[in-house]
């Protein structure tokens, strides 16, 4: 195209901007309208809440962002004319692809969502298989300062018909992947790239797991599933739900923005303590004990404590009813006992099904005595006689799902039956409370409770899980997913390289058996848009000394700079490298071992850099390094790595994690001799 034929070409492609702009405030204008009618319409006040809740969400999702891009790309189908080939239903038609769908007053689309099936093209379409598009367009986009609108900048072609792809090699693919970063994620719907796109269009019912790189956009993958599940599934997934679940909350925070930003407002997101706060946490473990608690092995301890409460009934038993005494002998009890415990619901359901049988066979005395049935209110008042509550506390007790944790860490499987003497020890309290109520729980045990409560009564399950940094999950902690998501399915996100929990994962199979889905497909992601080569190449470096089978990661940037320097005064060479960091855009990320981090933050401080921790709102974070997981920063700075290794036994992995923060450039400082991998990489 000429220069003058490429700029009219620009202005008609901003007209269609400017029209479904206007196209979209109207459909807001109806929804809102929707809104305030809605309330008055609608009969009971249940009703009128959710119908208000339903359409206030709507006016939601129809907010514009005048800063992101309405749409992003557009596909021409080809009209098959001179090929012979037929492309089917959209021949010949010209869609507009972006965030969500936007129709003009006729119902027309004026850009389609990016989830719908025809969209699939814009991402999947190659030379090789062009699936009918002849031609794919790019945009791209300048964002503005504030509240101002951005605005279409350029177009990028490729002409699929005639064997044109660029891949990779697309301007606007490498300008977003290289933009300097700052602040919170974004989402990544207008260059989603094939391999992941497989990924994030995978069935509802298919569980997979993503072995990823850093970087590799693992956490995107899981984001935007999430978003097309929904899209695909609404109604399902808005009733069963779906869950985000993160290492920690700045992480969470980091995360927050992107499902909302692509219209998706009521996805819940939290961390595995979250999900299994029945308890404050006011306690700590020793490592060996927390090693012990977060075992699988606990949870037949747990069982093996919960089912050793029941006892087979040894006596028959009496209820007066008025002028009759009906009689259950011990027999027909212990049948009964036996049955259900054979059927092995969860405790607390076995205890009222022993109740309701109990209670049928008084039923069927009373009516051979009668001979008629007795009613509703006398089958209530027998199952709730003393006799019959005596019986139950005797053969099949109650009990709290913190009692039980509370009983078994006073006297861990007794019999030995699970664990082993040393470990029986680590776990035994040294000093219990008086009460399960005064007890000062660990996280560990709070997971324990969570399995006492799965083993006590049912537990509702989620439509999907997305499980990011799932290389961390303990068995324990598995096994409280796995019980949400018996009738759901999983996304589960991990690499085995930054497992830095004791009982970090080796296998992805043994996670995915304590999550209940044995059979999820492995698939590795490999090509890195966060990294720069040369800093993926210093981390890859590390990789044999982690004990992982995973491929390498592949770096899609070629930019980026790695400096290493050895000084004599750390503080000093950190407030010079953030001065000089501050000189270029985007985020600066100071990462040091957790006991450096206040020391740090005072140096700055004192240098006159303002500088945040983990959850606030500064150009300059310093930043603990077990809280680095899943973030990334512009530029890091890394002080004193045989730090960040020595403080805890999986040191290594944990700076493998840190290494790969890094956006554009990573400066790593030390006055202690680096770990010899690293000194082999300088
Ligand atoms: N297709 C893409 N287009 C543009 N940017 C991308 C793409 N995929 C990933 N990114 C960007 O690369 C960066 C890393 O992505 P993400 O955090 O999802 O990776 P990750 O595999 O979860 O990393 P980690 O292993 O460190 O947790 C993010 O800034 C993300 O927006």
């Amino acid at each position: 195209m000429t220069l003058p034929a490429l700029e009219t070409e620009l202005q008609a492609e901003r007209a269609h901007l400017t029209a479904s702009r206007a196209a979209l405030r109207r459909m807001r204008e109806r929804a809102e309208h929707l809104f305030a009618t809605g309330e008055q319409v609608s009969g009971d006040p249940f009703s009128a809440e959710s119908l208000g809740r339903t359409l206030a969400n709507r006016v939601a999702e129809l907010a514009d962002n005048p800063n992101t891009p309405l749409f992003f790309g557009r596909l021409d189908f080809g009209t098959g004319e001179g090929t012979g080939e037929g492309t089917g239903e959209h021949a010949g038609q010209r869609y507009y692809v972006g965030r969500r769908h936007v129709t003009d007053d006729a119902g027309e689309p004026m850009v389609l969502d990016w989830r719908a099936p025809i969209s699939r093209a814009f991402y999947r379409a190659s030379a090789a298989d062009p699936q009918g598009v002849a031609v794919r367009r790019r945009f791209g986009w300048a964002a503005r300062a504030g509240e101002a609108a951005g605005e279409l900048t350029s177009f990028e072609d490729e002409h699929l018909d005639r064997g044109e792809e660029l891949g990779t090699a697309s301007r606007i693919l490498t300008a977003e992947i290289e933009r300097p970063r700052v602040g919170p994620m974004r989402d990544i719907v207008a260059t989603i790239q094939p391999e992941q796109d497989e990924l994030v269009r995978a069935e509802l019912d298919e569980s997979i797991c993503v072995q990823g790189a850093p970087g590799t956009g693992k956490t995107a993958v899981g984001l935007h599933r999430a978003a097309y599940l929904l899209y695909l599934h609404r109604d399902r997934l808005k009733r069963a739900g779906v869950l985000i679940l993160g290492p920690n909350r700045s992480f969470l925070n980091y995360i927050a923005a992107v499902l909302p930003a692509l219209g998706e407002l009521d996805v819940k997101q939290m961390t595995v303590d979250d999900l299994v706060a029945r308890v404050p946490v006011r306690g700590t473990d020793t490592p060996a004990a927390a090693t012990v608690k977060q075992d699988a092995r606990m949870a037949a301890v747990l069982a093996d404590a919960l089912h050793g409460r029941i006892r087979r009934p040894s006596e028959p038993m009496m209820v007066p009813d008025g002028s009759y005494r009906w009689r259950i002998s011990t027999d027909a009890l212990r049948r009964i006992v036996d049955e259900v415990r054979l059927e092995a619901p969860p405790y607390g359901i076995g205890r009222e099904r022993v109740r309701a049988r109990v209670v049928a066979l008084l039923m069927r005395q009373a009516e051979y005595t009668s001979g008629e049935s007795p009613s509703e209110a006398w089958q209530r008042r027998m199952g709730k006689s003393k006799q019959v509550n005596e019986f139950l506390d005797a053969v099949w007790p109650a009990i709290t799902p913190e009692q039980l944790v509370f009983d078994v860490l006073c006297d861990p499987d007794p019999d030995g039956k699970v664990l082993t003497g040393p470990e029986r020890d680590a776990v035994r309290w040294v000093k219990p409370a008086k009460t399960a109520k005064s007890a000062r729980w660990s996280a560990a045990d709070a997971v324990l409770i969570d399995e006492a409560a799965g083993l006590i009564d049912r537990v509702s399950s989620f439509g999907h899980i997305v499980i990011d940094e799932a290389q961390d999950l303990s068995p324990m902690q598995c096994r409280a997913i796995a019980r949400r998501s018996v009738h759901g399915s999983i996304t589960l996100l991990g690499d085995l390289a930054q497992g830095t929990a004791p009982w970090a994962a080796r296998d992805w199979r043994d996670t995915l058996a304590h999550l209940g889905k044995p059979d999820a497909r492995v698939v590795p992601l490999r090509t890195g848009f966060r990294v720069p080569e040369v800093v993926v190449d210093l981390a890859n470096r590390l990789l044999p000394a982690l004990e992982v089978e995973v491929p390498e990661a592949v770096s899609l940037r070629r930019d980026g700079a790695l400096r290493i320097r050895e000084v004599s005064d750390l503080d000093a060479a950190t407030v010079a490298a953030v001065r000089a960091a501050l000189e270029f855009d985007g985020s600066v990320g100071v990462i040091a071992a957790d006991a450096a981090v206040p020391r740090l933050a005072v140096a700055l401080a004192t240098s006159g850099l303002a500088a945040g921790g983990p959850d606030d709102d500064e150009r300059v974070t310093v930043m603990p390094a077990t809280l680095a997981k899943g973030l990334e920063y512009d530029h890091v700075i890394v002080v004193e790595p045989a730090d960040i290794v020595a403080a805890e036994p999986r040191g290594l992995h944990r700076l493998y994690v840190v290494l790969t923060r890094a956006v554009s450039r990573l400066d790593v400082i030390h006055r202690a001799p680096l770990p010899p991998a690293i000194v082999d990489a300088v």
